[in-house]
C-alpha cells in the first residue's frame, strides 16, 4: 500500500509570478504513471487528508522541547548551527526552551511546512542569513546571578550551601563587583603623594583601611540595592529571559527572607561607610539604594526617564570613592572636589551608549515584560541618545585634565578610545541598530569604560614624576615642599626670637 504524495497534498493555488522558470518547467513536466492508489474515491481521499496532522510523527514527541531539541529532520539539522545561534541571543537560563528562543526578537522567518518553499529559494534564503551579520546575537554571557540559581537550585534543600548561593545571587555579584571598581578606581586618582601609605599623609581618610571599608560598604550597599530592585519586579522578571532564573522567580527564597537580607546589607553597608570612610560617603551609599530600589526600579514602567535615573545610580559610586575626607560641603563642593563629580560624569554618561546598545538587542523582550525603554518606544531617539553620550566623553577627559585630576598626555590617549566609541557610535545611529551596529557599540563601550579608567590611572597628575624621581633618587615633590615649609617655620621662629626677648629672670 503506498499513499502517494499527490493524494495528501491539499490542493493548491500556483502564483506564477512568483515562481522562477527553472522551477515552473519542473512542475509542469508530466506526472510519471503511479500505481492505483489505495483507495481515490473524494470522500477517502478528503478523510485521508484530514487525518493527516494525527498522524505525523510529531504526534509522538511528548512534548515541544523534546520535538525541537532531538525531532529534527535533516533540513532542521541543517539549519541548526543557524537557528541554535539565534537561540543564544536570548537563552541566558539553562532552562529556556529552544522552541521559545526561537520565537525571540528578529527570529528570521522559518517557513511552517504547510506554505513549503521552493528549494532554490530556501537556499538563497539561506545564503543570505548567513552572509547578513546577526545583529541579534550578542555572546552575551549568563547573569552570574542567574547561574548561582542554578546551581543553588541543585543543592540539597536545607543546607548551608544552598542559602549561600541563593543569597550571593540576591546580590547580583557581578555588577557589585564592577560598581565596586568604578569606585575604587575614582579612589585611586585622588591626588595623594602616595596611595594605601597611611603615614604618607596627615589625612585618616586615606589609608588601606579605608579602602577595605569602601570597598565593602560599596558592596553591602550594592548588595542591597540589588536584592531590593529583585524584591519589587518578580512578576516581570519573569516575563524575560534574561531575568527569569532569578532566585525570587524561582520562589528559592521568601520575599521576607530577601527583605531580611537587604535591610542586613544595608544597614552593614552604610555603616561601614559611615564609620570607616566618612559620613557624607555613608550618606551617598544609602541615597543610591533609595533611588535604585525606590525610584528607578517603579519608574522602568512607567517612563523612558528611567535610564536617565538608572545612569545617576551608576554614577554615584565614582562620586563616593572620590572622597576627600571631611565634611559634606568639602567632598561635594570643595576645591578638590571637580574631580569626583567628573568621574561620575564619565561612569553617568557612559551608561547610554553601553545600556542603548544592549537594550536594543532585546527590545522586544523588554516590551513584553512592560519594561518602557526607548530602544522599542523610539529606536531612531534610542540610537541619537546613545551618539549624543559617547560624544560627551571628550569633554569629561578633557575636563580630568583640566581640573589636574591626570596629565594632559591624557586627553590625547582618551580622545582615541573616545573616537573609536563615537565611530561606533554613528554607526549605530545611522543604522537604528541594525546590520550589527548595536553589537558593534556594545563591544566598544564594554572596552571602552576599562580602557580609559586605566588611561587615567596610568596618567594620574605627577605619576610619572615621582615615578622618575624614585628612579634617580630625587627627593619627593612633596618632601621639597614640606622640607621648604619646616624651613620657613624655623626661620619664622628665630624671628620672633629676635623680636620678642626672652624674659630675663632675675
Ligand atoms: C552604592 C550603591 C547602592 C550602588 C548601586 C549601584 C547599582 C546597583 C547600579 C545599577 C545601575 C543600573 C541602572 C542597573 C540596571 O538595573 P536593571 O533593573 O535594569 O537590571 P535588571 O534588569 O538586570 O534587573
Amino acid at each position: 500500500m503506498i499513499l502517494r504524495t499527490p493524494i495528501l497534498r491539499p490542493p493548491t493555488s500556483i502564483d506564477v509570478s512568483r515562481i522562477c522558470i527553472q522551477c515552473l518547467r519542473k512542475l509542469s513536466r508530466p506526472t510519471p504513471p503511479t500505481s492505483r492508489p489505495f483507495s481515490s474515491s473524494p470522500r477517502d481521499v478528503s478523510a485521508i487528508a484530514s487525518s493527516q496532522n494525527a498522524f505525523k510523527k510529531d504526534y509522538f514527541w511528548a512534548n515541544a522541547i523534546l520535538k525541537e531539541t532531538l525531532g529534527q529532520s535533516k533540513r532542521g539539522i541543517r539549519n541548526a548551527p543557524l537557528r541554535s545561534k539565534e537561540a543564544t541571543v536570548n537563552s541566558t537560563t539553562t532552562s529556556l526552551p529552544i522552541a521559545e528562543a526561537n520565537h525571540e526578537v528578529g527570529s528570521p522567518h522559518v517557513p511552517s511546512p504547510a506554505h513549503e518553499e521552493l528549494p532554490h529559494r530556501r537556499r538563497k534564503r539561506l545564503r543570505e542569513q548567513s552572509s547578513e551579520p546577526q545583529e541579534e546575537s550578542y555572546p552575551i554571557a549568563p547573569d552570574a546571578s542567574s547561574r548561582l540559581t542554578t546551581i543553588s537550585s541543585s543543592l540539597p534543600v536545607h543546607s548551608f550551601r544552598r542559602r549561600l548561593t541563593t543569597y550571593l545571587s540576591l546580590a547580583k555579584p557581578r555588577l557589585s563587583f564592577l560598581i565596586v571598581l568604578t569606585t575604587t578606581s575614582a579612589y585611586s586618582l585622588y591626588p595623594v603623594p602616595a596611595l594605601l601609605a597611611p603615614t604618607a599623609t596627615a589625612a585618616p581618610s586615606l589609608s588601606t583601611l579605608t579602602l577595605l571599608f569602601l570597598t565593602t560598604g560599596t558592596a553591602l550597599c550594592c548588595s542591597s540595592a540589588n536584592a531590593l530592585n529583585m524584591l519589587f519586579e518578580p512578576a516581570h522578571d519573569a516575563k524575560m529571559s534574561r531575568t527569569r532564573n532569578r532566585p525570587l522567580v524561582r520562589k528559592l527564597i521568601s520575599p521576607t527572607g530577601a527583605l531580611v537580607f537587604a535591610i542586613a546589607c544595608g544597614t552593614a553597608g552604610v555603616a561601614a561607610l559611615y564609620y570607616g570612610v566618612n559620613p557624607t560617603t555613608a550618606f551617598l551609599g544609602a541615597v543610591n539604594i533609595g533611588l535604585y530600589a525606590g525610584v528607578y526600579t517603579p519608574l522602568k514602567r512607567i517612563s523612558v526617564a528611567n535610564t536617565w535615573v538608572g545612569a545617576v545610580v551608576g554614577g554615584i559610586p565614582p562620586l563616593m570613592g572620590a572622597h576627600e575626607g571631611g565634611g559634606w560641603r568639602e567632598l561635594l563642593f570643595g576645591a578638590g572636589s571637580a574631580g569626583g563629580w567628573l568621574c561620575a560624569a564619565l561612569l553617568f554618561a557612559w551608561q547610554f551608549p553601553h545600556f542603548n546598545a544592549l537594550s536594543w538587542a532585546i527590545r522586544d523582550e523588554y516590551k513584553r515584560a512592560g519594561y518602557r525603554m526607548l530602544c522599542w518606544t523610539n529606536p531612531a531617539h534610542n540610537a541619537r541618545v546613545a551618539l549624543r553620550y559617547a560624544l560627551l566623553m571628550f569633554p569629561v577627559c578633557f575636563g580630568l585634565a583640566y581640573v589636574g585630576v591626570t596629565d594632559w598626555g591624557f586627553v590625547v590617549t582618551s580622545s582615541a578610545v573616545n573616537g573609536w566609541m563615537v565611530w561606533r557610535a554613528v554607526q549605530f545611529w545611522r543604522e537604528k541598530g541594525h546590520k550589527g551596529t548595536a553589537r558593534g557599540l556594545f563591544w566598544a563601550s564594554v572596552w571602552h569604560l576599562p580602557i580609559v579608567m586605566v588611561l587615567a590611572m596610568a596618567q594620574k597628575k605627577g605619576l610619572w614624576e615621582r615615578v622618575w624621581r624614585a628612579a634617580v633618587g630625587a627627593p619627593e615633590v612633596d618632601e621639597e615642599l614640606y622640607g621648604e615649609e619646616d624651613d620657613e617655620e624655623e626661620e619664622e621662629e628665630e624671628e620672633a626670637k629676635v623680636l620678642v626677648p626672652e624674659k630675663v629672670v632675675v
